[in-house]
């Protein structure tokens, strides 16, 4: 019996496994042109035989021609759990009949019991109303056409376009920010927002390419073009902007696994990204200067390997321990109090002074206070 998996995962990977292309895919199209209906159970085990009567042992190599002859049989047909041999053809199922169902018709009841009692997916073909679904982790799925699933893959790709174009215009202001050492907690969690967004919807489309198989290459191919280095900018924001020390330090994993579980309306809100960071979340708080962490410097220095004791004693550009900084990899910080010098106008002046041009990531620019030239760290760290 398979062992306990996240319902979702085990949904992709058994539509991965009978995607467009594979043979078990081309055996379950043409018992539907065939008008014929199939019940297949993908996995064989001391548990699937104890349910089975009848029918006859196989064990041949499957090949779509074989599946739809064996479904016109009546009876179920099982096959190994990789999708390569038919076992058994012609199988009358006897499930446990108290496992609750909410299925109608003898086949899919069976089905649906089948794949409760085992764990195995369990394939029904519909004849009445020719639909293929699949029963896995006590849930049932319907297979949609190729070209249904296309058109909402590109519908998901066009807003996919649109997030990452303003993930790419919060980021570059970030490394602005980040040059002339303005950033705030909000500056920084917009940019992890939008990241997690992106997240979202490049995970939405890769299912639609795992469900498409063959027919899915072009997506595939645009996804990557699209998400080159947004993961790895997932871990580096967080490990820039944790805060270290404090009572219960997080990990960046946790940070991580926290974003992923808000819902999608506790996304749009700002607070709650940055609870997820550890970081206070009063409105007031979103809008001061932000910490970062000690491993913020790129090649780190002595002073920053050393860390804080309180969580907020580092500050965006350099930390405070290593002021002056021992070398140029220290940058000198503007924006904490005790930490280099300020702008007598206020942070709020400062940041009006930022060169509005979009930096991008590795490019560098002239600060306006300094004359220096800068890049933005994370730039310098890829
Ligand atoms: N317990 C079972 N074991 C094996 N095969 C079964 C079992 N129950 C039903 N079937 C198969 O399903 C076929 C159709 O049954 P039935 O019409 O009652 O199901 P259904 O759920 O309404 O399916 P459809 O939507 O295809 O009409 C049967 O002829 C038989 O081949």
């Amino acid at each position: 019996m398979p062992t306990e998996v996240d319902p979702e995962v085990a949904l992709r990977e058994l539509l991965g496994r009978i995607a467009p292309g594979t043979a078990l895919r081309d055996g379950l199209e043409r018992i539907l042109a065939g008008r014929t209906g199939a019940l297949i159970v993908l996995g064989y085990d001391r548990v699937v035989e104890s349910l089975c009567t009848g029918g006859f042992a196989l064990d041949v190599a499957l090949s779509a021609t074989r599946l739809r002859e064996l479904a016109k049989m009546d009876g179920a047909v099982i096959v190994s759990y990789d999708g390569t041999r038919i076992v058994r053809a012609g199988v009358h199922l006897m499930p446990d009949p108290t496992i609750p169902t909410e299925e109608s018709g003898t086949r899919h009841r069976t089905a649906e019991r089948v794949a409760l009692q085992t764990g195995f997916p369990v394939i029904s073909v519909s004849q009445s109303m020719h639909i293929i679904s699949v029963y896995v982790a006590a849930r049932r799925y319907t297979l949609e056409h190729p070209t249904t699933i296309l058109a909402r893959a590109n519908q998901a790709l066009a807003a996919l376009e649109r997030y990452k174009l303003r993930l790419d215009e919060v980021a570059s202001t970030l490394s602005a920010l980040e040059i002339e050492d303005l950033v705030t907690v909000r500056d920084a969690m917009s940019v992890s927002q939008r990241l997690e967004m992106v997240r979202r919807i490049a995970d939405e489309i890769e299912g639609f390419v795992v469900e498409l198989g063959t027919d899915g290459r072009l997506l595939a191919l645009q996804l990557d073009e699209m998400l080159a280095g947004v993961e790895e900018d997932r871990g580096l924001l967080v490990r820039d902007y944790l805060p270290n020390g404090g009572r219960r330090p997080r990990t960046i994993d946790q940070v991580l696994t926290d974003l992923r579980a808000l819902t999608a309306t506790e996304l749009l809100d700002l607070s709650a990204v940055a609870r997820c960071y550890g970081l206070p979340t009063s409105p007031d708080a979103l809008d001061s200067p932000s910490a970062r962490a000690a491993t913020a410097c790129s090649t780190g220095c002595l002073g920053c390997r050393r860390g804080s004791s309180t969580g907020w004693s580092i500050t965006s550009a350099g930390c405070r321990s290593c002021w002056p900084p021992p070398s140029r990899t220290c940058w000198p910080s503007r924006g904490r109090r005790g930490a280099g010098p300020r702008d007598p106008r206020g942070p709020l002046a400062a940041r009006r002074d930022l060169d509005p041009r979009p930096l991008q990531l590795g490019q560098t620019r002239v600060s306006v206070a300094s004359g220096e030239t800068l890049v933005s760290r994370r730039a310098r760290r890829r």
